[in-house]
């Protein structure tokens, strides 16, 4: 019986490791189409994996290279010739697509579709337990996968965290099928192969198994997902085995009854009883809601290398009906080497005055603070205002790429701008609904309407949103005026209309919010906010210590501002001349910043990705 455990630190790939393979700059396919070398991606027991493109129509691609001096032995060109001659036939949007095999003198080569996110493995270290909507959201993708391979009569017999890789727009492909097999229709396997932690009990206990470890392995990727670690996992080896045979795991207690019951008929310890992949699909788990999210860019403002993870999405809201899709266009402005995304929309612009006008004060401010910047700040001029404190600004936001922006309002009530440019609010209170369509037409629900069945698939987008930012972010609460005034609420406030985020974008060192009011507000890297109302005509900052400091403009004329807050307004006077009215809508811009935040982020919610997820 062959024996082919994966552990970490196995000695046998340990010792292929050491065949580092030496890689040339430009590889050649067998039609003589050149290939230039990348970014390594990493490494396995047998293959380096390295970033390559196509240059004959520049496409990127994965490429595993194997050194050829690893094939001299007879199991490892048997699993590349296995794993070759499965992956090569397979064709789904959740497996990684196999393009090319070839070789040279020294290595063999096999060009594969780029998964850019690197794999769920990286998402597990960095964000430990996720969301059951982002659970259900990646494990459907993997029971699709593994559907289709079974289909196709083929276990895979190696599914874990590690091998379910993410592409740009964080779709899983499976991949690594080096342990895969064609398996007959009541054939059972006897090789007793997989990663300890999601072995299933029949390849241990050797009496054979089929499709049903798939399935097994599924329940351990679900659990992971879930709660952050395998259900069996034990400090050694041995001792994982023996809680896999006998079935010792707990499901934690916060899970929901719908995943408690699908894990646990997912690590039923009879294979037989198991779903197969096609019953998984219909569990109730996955009917939870309708659509599930996409894994949120949050709160986090994103670090340097960060940025790429915003390279190209294509904005799709599932079930929404024509025309959905902005157009995008990238155009590269050769004076800030920024990066910028139009959404072109037709939307008419009420706006564009009060951002000019906005503009104009603050640069003429600047004009005048910038140019007396030595002087300093009297301080014995210069006056809190609080009660030109501004009604509302962005006490939190979620990017969800796929769907748009998430954010509450400082007084609590809640909005999403959705990719297509519609948006939706909900008051503090949370009874009313405000639809905003294209046109920027509103439709306005209470809890008593019924809503349009078109709006469904958005409100449960929005509702997710709003229980993410529950669960995961830090609200602007207990907030403590500099002279203790801000209570002091204009009685307004109960009674303004919501505003909502007209536009948005983020540079390296902040996220810039402009609001249907008027209001630009600017979230600094080092966590400080600074709210520009041109109603008010007044400045606000919050700092991370939730201290607020309101000066109005004019008192900012005539007694300048405190010099911890100058290079701010200087970056605001820069960054606002990149606002444009909503008929030109920007939602991402990237610039150079000529402010340095002194810490990095450290907002609420564990980080989403390792720096590599999010490459
Ligand atoms: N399609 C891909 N896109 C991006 N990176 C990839 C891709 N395939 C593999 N990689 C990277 O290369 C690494 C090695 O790949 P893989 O695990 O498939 O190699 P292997 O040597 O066959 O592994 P194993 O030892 O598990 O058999 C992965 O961990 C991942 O970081």
């Amino acid at each position: 019986m062959q024996h082919v455990l994966r552990t970490r630190g196995n000695s046998a790939q340990d010792k292929n490791k050491k065949h580092v393979p030496n890689v040339p700059p430009i590889i050649y396919d067998d039609m003589q189409v050149p290939y230039e070398k990348g970014a390594f991606l990493g490494e396995g027991g047998f293959a380096h994996c390295f970033e390559f493109r196509k240059l004959d129509c520049n496409d990127r691609l994965a490429v595993k290279v194997v050194p050829k001096v690893i094939l001299l032995k007879s199991t490892a060109r048997e699993k590349l010739t296995r794993e070759v001659e499965i992956h090569r036939q397979l064709s789904h949007r959740n497996i990684v697509q196999f393009h090319h095999f070839f070789e040279d003198s020294q290595n063999v080569y096999f060009t594969l579709e780029l998964c850019s996110k690197n794999s769920l493995m990286e998402l597990n270290k960095q964000r430990g337990p996720l969301t059951e909507h982002e659970a259900r959201f990646y494990t459907i993708q993997v029971a699709e996968g593994v559907k289709h391979l079974h289909n196709l009569q083929i276990i895979h017999r190696d599914l874990k965290l590690g091998n379910l890789f993410l592409n740009e727009h964080l779709q899983v492909k499976i991949g690594d099928f080096g342990l895969a097999t064609f398996c007959e229709k009541n054939e059972k396997k006897m090789t007793r192969g997989g990663t300890p932690n999601y072995i299933a009990p029949e390849v241990l206990n050797e009496t054979g198994h089929a499709f049903e470890v798939d399935i097994w392995a599924i329940g351990c990727i679900l659990y992971v997902l879930l709660f952050g670690s395998p259900p069996f996992e034990s400090r050694r080896v041995q001792e994982t085995y023996v809680r896999i045979k006998n079935n010792d795991y707990v499901v934690p207690e916060n899970a929901s009854p719908t995943a408690n019951r699908l894990i646990r008929s997912l690590l039923d310890p009879v294979p037989d009883r198991r779903p197969t992949a096609e019953a998984v699909l219909l569990d109730q788990f996955f009917k939870t809601t309708i659509e599930p999210t996409y894994p949120p860019v949050h709160q986090q403002l994103h670090k340097e290398q960060d940025v790429k993870y915003f390279a190209p999405i294509n904005p799709v809201l599932p079930h929404v009906e024509e025309p959905i899709s902005p157009i995008y266009q990238e155009v590269a402005n050769e004076e800030t080497s920024e990066i910028r995304r139009f959404v072109k929309t037709e939307q008419a612009s009420s706006f564009g005055d009060e951002l000019s006008q906005l503009q104009a004060q603050i640069s003429h401010i600047l004009q005048n603070v910038v140019a007396s910047k030595n002087k300093s700040s009297t301080r014995f001029g210069l006056n809190h205002s609080p009660e030109a404190t501004p009604i509302f600004w962005v006490s939190q936001w979620v990017h969800f790429p796929n769907h748009g922006i998430g954010y509450r309002l400082c007084e609590n009530s809640s909005g999403m701008l959705f990719n297509d440019n519609t948006q939706m609010k909900v008051n503090s209170a949370g009874n009313q609904l405000t639809f905003v369509d294209e046109n920027n037409t509103e439709q306005f629900y209470t809890m008593n309407d019924q809503v349009p069945m078109n709006l469904q698939t958005k409100i449960n987008i929005f509702s997710n949103v709003q229980s993410y930012m529950n669960t995961h972010l830090e609200a602007d609460t207990h907030l403590e005026a500099e002279d203790q005034c801000v209570n002091k609420v204009p009685p307004l406030r109960n009674f303004a209309r919501l505003p909502t985020i007209q536009n948005w974008f983020e540079t390296k060192s902040a996220v810039i919010f402009h609001l249907s009011n008027g209001t630009v507000q600017i979230n600094f890297l080092d966590h400080v906010k600074m709210v520009l109302c041109p109603l008010l005509k007044s400045v606000t900052f919050i700092e991370e210590n939730k201290r607020v400091s309101t000066f109005t403009f004019a008192n900012i004329l005539t007694n300048s501002c405190p010099k911890k807050y100058l290079s701010r307004i200087e970056y605001a006077q820069a960054k606002i001349k990149l606002l444009r009215p909503t008929n030109n809508q920007e939602h991402v811009v990237y610039v150079d910043s000529p402010c340095r935040p002194t810490t990095s982020n450290t907002a609420h919610g564990a980080p989403l990705a390792s720096s590599r997820y999010l490459a």
